[in-house]
């Protein structure tokens, strides 16, 4: 256990601030994101926030199944809202969890007059609970501060002016409550992705167990709790903005077997209309500066990335795509025609 925990590297939020510190930890941000490809952040303040909202998740799943049912996901062409077990797939199989779906609040209303994959920025829907929604949208909030604070040391870390990443940001950063249910030994809670909402991911997990990531080596190895820490993963939108060097992270979890586990992710969304050939057009000067790593090993078994596969235009389509194939239900019902075009293709 100790050889696999110590293999991810703990970046501390604090070192990153302080002047003394500061030039040293941007190096191992550096390491931590181009060499291993996901870390823990510690010290980063939202340490409270998170408690209280963990503190609130086993009553929010724990409520009547009319009240979950009322903001169920098929309710939204954006993909927000409450998805009951077993209504979502990863890697062609189901996974053993429920969740909520919430976004950024106060998103421009979708036309038919504009592509459709902006109709994916819309607004939530919440549990009918005083409080919740306060709560989420002072998570998504404090989230988005910390996440743009971390993209300009990820910036600076590459030697690069603070704000590099900002112009590829999307409008709608996303976040999830999840509750995985007490499963038999080996059942799949969430199959092995890459995330693809956009850039990164900060995940607050609870002290069970049970993630897991795809090192370089294309080895699976445990992300264990570590008391008060996001789990920050490389998402899709980061992989492609850095032309596929920079590799999402590829990670699962397996069901718990002697209790319920919940967990938070917070994604940071990425600009819908981005096309591959604007990427590699700005992302040159990017690419130039990260350190090389070999992940070939990983790649041999990795899971497919939608952003760089030629069949989509932009990140918003490629997304939408990947909305559809996670939640066959809610896909067939707001978009039919592409349900029938998706599932029939297969990434290369
Ligand atoms: O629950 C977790 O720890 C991970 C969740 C996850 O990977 C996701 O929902 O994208
Ligand atoms: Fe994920």
């Amino acid at each position: 256990m100790l050889g696999t925990f110590s293999s991810i590297p703990i970046i501390d939020w604090g070192r990153l601030q302080d002047p003394e510190t500061k030039a040293a930890a941007l190096d191992e941000l550096r390491e931590a994101i181009f060499v291993v490809g996901f870390l823990y952040l510690t010290n980063h303040g939202l340490e409270d926030l998170i408690k209280r909202t963990h503190a609130r998740l086993p009553e929010l799943f724990d409520l009547p199944t009319e009240v979950k049912e009322k903001c169920n996901m098929i309710n939204s062409p954006s993909f927000v809202g409450y998805t009951r077990l077993g209504a979502e797939t990863t890697a062609s199989k189901t996974d053993l969890r429920e969740q909520y779906d919430f976004g950024t609040p106060n998103m421009k209303k979708w036309t038919e007059n504009e592509d459709i994959w902006w109709r994916l920025e819309g607004e939530s829907q919440y549990p009918d609970v005083p409080g919740v929604k306060e709560l989420v949208e002072e998570y998504i909030s404090e989230s988005a501060t910390l996440s743009h604070e971390f993209m300009r040391c990820v910036s600076e870390s590459l030697s690069l002016p603070p704000n590099t990443f900002a112009s590829f940001k999307g409008s709608m950063d996303r976040l999830k409550f999840i509750k995985y249910p007490q499963s038999p030994p080996n059942s799949q809670g969430v199959g092995p992705h890459k995330d693809s909402a956009g850039l990164f991911t900060f995940l607050s997990q609870d002290d069970t167990g049970g993630l897991q990531v795809l090192n370089k080596n294309g080895e699976w190895i445990d992300a264990p709790p570590v008391e008060g820490s996001l789990v920050v993963n490389i998402q899709q939108g980061l992989e492609a903005i850095t032309g596929g060097i920079c590799a999402a992270t590829t990670h699962r979890v397996i069901a718990p077997t002697t209790r319920a586990r919940y967990s938070i992710p917070f994604f940071l969304g990425v600009r819908m209309d981005l096309t591959l050939d604007q990427l590699r057009e700005s992302a040159a000067h990017i690419v130039a500066r990260i350190p090389v790593s070999d992940d070939q090993k990983k790649r041999a078994v990795d899971v497919p990335s939608e952003f760089l596969s030629p069949l989509y235009s932009c990140f918003g389509e490629a997304y939408l795509r990947n909305r559809i194939i996670s939640h066959p239900d809610v896909g067939q019902k707001w978009y039919p025609d592409l349900y029938e075009k998706y599932t029939k293709q297969a990434l290369s």
